[in-house]
């Protein structure tokens, strides 16, 4: 398993769960095991008392007779000696050794952060209630899964760190009540404990100024109460320093992207288009203008399926990690986490050249414009997103050289992502559902000044459900444009 794929790739997260198989059938032999030496113990155990309890109540009588005692000493002296060395036999090393060489396959701590601020960032983005969450409900999509204690722990410990106590608190609430209610005979092997539920409770009480709730979880739980005083003395002493969280979620985002907002019926007509190409005049297009400035529009139905097809199973074996980081003050965000490949790629199969060739002929005759010379394929996987961003750079380096910098933008939807992974333009109030066929097309900067626009920040809000399939090019300043096609300030 390539690591850094864990999380979104859906084969790594096979072979994860065929190796979690492996370990649990290896842990069953160990039991089994252990069970077999348990119960040739026991055995023993009650073969040895049968005398001794036949002689009860006339021990003399009983050592009397030689066939009695001899028995008697040739036990003690030798079973005892074999016992000592059958209790000391360890048993299910195979087992152990097995689990030991498996673990540094299994997943990091990194991961599971990295899962955790996946699971967070759906909370927050569609505003699930820790118990909902728990029960496996996000933004109206009900899972057939539901959280265990050890996974609200997780996520309390982590907004914890971010010093968002409230919420915190709220998952801390959500795992006790699952250690009462669950089975938990299990908790004390996996590390969880009441004891360190309630510390941090009584902690996050104290960061909150609640300090009679913290002192009554303290004196609540058997282990805490006898210190309690000292605890929050300790508490209040040293305040926690929350580590900077890697969300930057913003309130238009969040609200853009849960299902209570619809995207409204765009008040300007699906018009026909059959000025940027002779091409057209034939073939009208149906397209939705969604605003002027900046000038966003999708295409309806220009993407065949048969085309749809041939581009998944083009760039599916060829995903790999697309993750961007960004540095926000002292922390590193994880932007984007998708898996993604550029096409073409070297060794691609043939008939792919052909494909591309044609969508890009097909974009220029709807555009005026030509594409950039590579396209970004990107899946999302659940709770794959793209945090707000902008296409243009406003700086030049690598990818602006010569060219120019990207001055429209063009997204394929090649799937239906039917919850969640809605294209959004936070600063716009427009929000674009993924939906197989569409092309979503914009310009980044203004096409008389070339100004870039800051109202064209976009992000992908993040996928609930299945995946989402799609795909990225940039049209470039100087590349092949057509000024006559660039739309002028129409609404003047
Ligand atoms: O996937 C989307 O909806 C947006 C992707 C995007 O913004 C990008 O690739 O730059
Ligand atoms: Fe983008």
């Amino acid at each position: 398993i390539n690591r850094k794929e864990l999380l979104i790739s859906e084969s790594a997260k096979m072979d994860l769960m065929q190796l979690d198989m492996e370990l649990i059938g290896n842990l069953e032999r160990y039991a089994e095991q252990v069970e077999d030496k348990v119960a040739k113990l026991q055995r023993i155990v009650q073969e040895l008392r049968q005398p001794l309890e036949a002689a009860k109540g006339k021990e003399e009588e009983y050592l009397g007779n030689p066939l009695h005692s001899f028995p008697l000493i040739r036990h003690m002296y030798q079973d005892w000696r074999y016992i000592e060395e059958f209790m000391n036999k360890t048993v299910g090393e195979e087992q152990i050794d097995f689990l030991r060489k498996k673990l540094p396959e299994l997943p990091w701590q990194a991961d599971t952060e990295e899962a955790t601020v996946d699971m967070i960032r759906m909370a927050e983005t569609y505003g699930a209630k820790p118990w909902e969450m728990a029960q496996g409900l996000i933004d109206n999509v009900a899972f057939n899964t539901t959280l265990s204690a050890l996974d609200c722990f997780e996520i309390a410990k982590m907004y914890f760190k971010w010093g968002y106590f409230v919420e915190a608190h709220h998952w801390l609430v959500n795992t006790k009540s699952l250690l009462y209610t669950e089975y938990s005979a299990s908790y004390e092997v996996l590390g969880l404990n009441e004891k360190d539920v309630a510390l941090l409770q009584a902690r996050c009480l104290m960061e909150l100024d609640l300090k009679k709730e913290a002192k009554d979880v303290l004196l609540a739980h058997p282990e805490l109460a006898e210190n309690s005083t000292n605890l929050l003395n300790q508490f209040e002493a040293i305040p926690y320093r929350a580590v900077d969280s890697s969300l930057f979620l913003t309130e238009d985002y969040k609200r853009l992207c849960r299902s209570s907002f619809s995207p409204k019926p765009s008040r300007l007509h699906c018009r026909y288009n059959s000025t940027t190409s002779p091409f057209l005049i034939l073939a009208p297009l149906k397209m939705e203008e969604i605003s002027l400035e900046p000038y966003i529009v999708v295409y309806h139905d220009i993407l065949p399926d048969k085309d749809i097809m041939q581009l998944i199973i083009l760039a599916e074996p060829q995903l790999k990690e697309t993750k961007v980081f960004k540095k926000h003050g002292a922390t590193r965000a994880s932007e984007h986490t998708s898996l993604g490949t550029f096409l073409p790629f070297k060794d691609m199969d043939p008939s792919g050249e052909p494909l591309l060739d044609r969508l890009t002929q097909r974009m220029r005759d709807i555009t005026g414009i030509k594409l950039s010379d590579r396209y970004n394929f990107i899946k999302y996987g659940f709770g794959a997103h793209y945090s707000s961003h902008y296409d243009y750079f406003n700086a030049s380096n690598s990818d602006t050289e010569g060219r120019g910098d990207r001055i429209a933008t063009v997204i394929f939807y090649l799937n239906d992502a039917p919850f969640g992974g809605a294209t959004v333009f936070p600063r716009l109030n427009i929000k674009i559902p993924a939906e197989r066929g569409k092309v979503l097309f914009w310009y980044n900067m203004n096409g008389e000044t070339h100004h870039v626009d800051p109202n064209t920040l976009h992000a992908a809000c993040p996928v609930i459900y299945g995946s989402k399939l799609a795909m990225a090019a940039w049209i470039h300043e100087w590349e092949d444009v057509h000024p006559t096609h660039i739309p002028r300030k129409i609404n003047k």
